[in-house]
């Protein structure tokens, strides 16, 4: 293990006096992910105002006249106005355009096409940059203190571009990074520790004790199959997860990390397509956003030190991404951080440079 990173000073970001308090999301994209996180912020009232747009507009209408009926169970503070956005509204004061979701306070990105069986997240990049751009000439001019989250695939490819493209300064376009990764690492975690108690102690299913909320292991750098798991800080209640005899060998390690990376394609291949754990988590995001909360939580930013959009944890608050927390890492995980950004840069490099000047996007470059 490297010489442990200092802790980072955690400074408030500048101008971040609370002003701010969004009311207004839109959501981009009502599919799958788009509206289960619609109903995700009604039931978590996390956002009253709420305005939907797809391409599809008959699909987003419909989304909201369903969306109308959940809320009427839930109080007024759950939401209080439910719109959708045409690409040419009727002429009435309700009609929204998609220029109206350019101008709500939090803007979520969740257009785009989905990972078909047994298909990578890097394979949609040619197709989804195409709909980003589509999505980003309608809803300009932005609002300038916004809040973009990028959800479409590949996350952090598609944030590099979205930082690039939408004219709001980096630390305001932020994508879901490695959170949903995060999650389904503690649970594998969680299962393999009752497996082996069950197994090795004799304890029934119902005696096993492992919760989520204590286990602390992070994943980072890649929402996909290069994503790395931190084993190294993992703690279980305290202790660190290598200390665990269900955890001592390397193998089960590797082996339990592949099985949480993996999960997404079983997903897939039951139900075609992810959309409850991510919905949540984006819910939570945007609370996390309103409320000032300054938590940290693994999402895509752009990071100096390894010139592209990765996920890393990030203090986020009412302003956007502030401080990045490099966390510590042994020589094998700092190495697969390393290759996945090798990795990052080869793929992105047909299409555009994180720092490269606006504009220059290829667009007939295919993977
Ligand atoms: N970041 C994560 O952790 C995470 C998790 C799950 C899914 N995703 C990604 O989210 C994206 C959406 O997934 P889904 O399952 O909801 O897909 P979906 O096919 O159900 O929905 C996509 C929606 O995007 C709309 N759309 C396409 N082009 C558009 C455009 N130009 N303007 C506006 N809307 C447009 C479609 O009409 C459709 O309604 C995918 O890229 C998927 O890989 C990300």
């Amino acid at each position: 293990m490297k010489t442990p990173t200092p802790a980072p000073k955690i400074k408030s970001t500048p101008g971040s006096t609370l002003a701010f308090s969004p009311t207004k999301v839109a959501i981009i994209g009502t599919g799958a992910v788009g509206t289960a996180t619609a109903f995700a912020c009604i039931m978590r009232k996390v956002a009253p105002e709420l305005m939907l747009y797809d391409i599809n507009t008959s699909r987003a209408h419909g989304q909201v006249l369903d969306l109308e009926d959940a809320s009427s169970f839930l109080g007024s503070s759950s939401l209080s106005s439910c719109s959708y956005a045409q690409d040419t509204p009727r002429f009435s004061s309700t009609t929204k355009t998609p220029q109206d979701c350019g101008q709500a306070d939090i803007i979520v990105v969740a257009a785009g096409n989905p990972q078909a069986p047994g298909e990578s997240r890097d394979n949609l990049l040619y197709h989804n940059q195409l709909i980003l751009k589509d999505i980003l000439t309608k809803i300009s001019p932005i609002k300038p203190t916004a809040i973009m989250i990028m959800v479409t695939n590949p996350v952090n490819l598609m944030t590099a571009l979205a930082q690039k493209l939408s004219g709001l300064p980096p630390n305001q376009v932020i994508g879901t990074g490695t959170i949903l990764d995060t999650a389904r690492l503690r649970t594998a975690i969680k299962k393999a520790l009752q497996h082996h108690q069950q197994l090795e102690e004799g304890y029934a299913e119902n005696e096993s004790g492992f919760i989520e909320s204590s286990i602390h292991a992070n994943v980072i750098g890649d929402h996909g199959d290069k994503q790395v798991a931190l084993w190294s800080t993992a703690t279980v209640g305290g202790y660190p997860l290598t200390s665990f005899n269900a955890f001592k060998l390397l193998n089960t390690q590797i082996e339990v990390a592949k099985s949480s990376a993996a999960k997404v394609y079983e997903i897939i291949e039951h139900k075609t397509a992810s959309s409850f754990g991510i919905a949540v988590i984006i819910a939570e995001i945007i609370d996390t956003i309103a409320s000032n909360k300054k938590a940290v939580l693994p999402l895509s930013v752009y990071s100096k030190r390894y010139d592209v959009c990765l996920a890393l944890p990030v203090v986020l608050s009412a302003n956007g991404i502030g401080t990045i927390i490099y966390p510590q890492m042994n020589e094998r995980e700092q190495a697969a951080l390393d290759e996945y950004v090798r990795a990052n840069r080869a793929i992105c490099a047909p299409f555009f440079h994180p720092r490269g000047p606006k504009g220059i996007f290829q667009e007939e470059a295919r993977l």
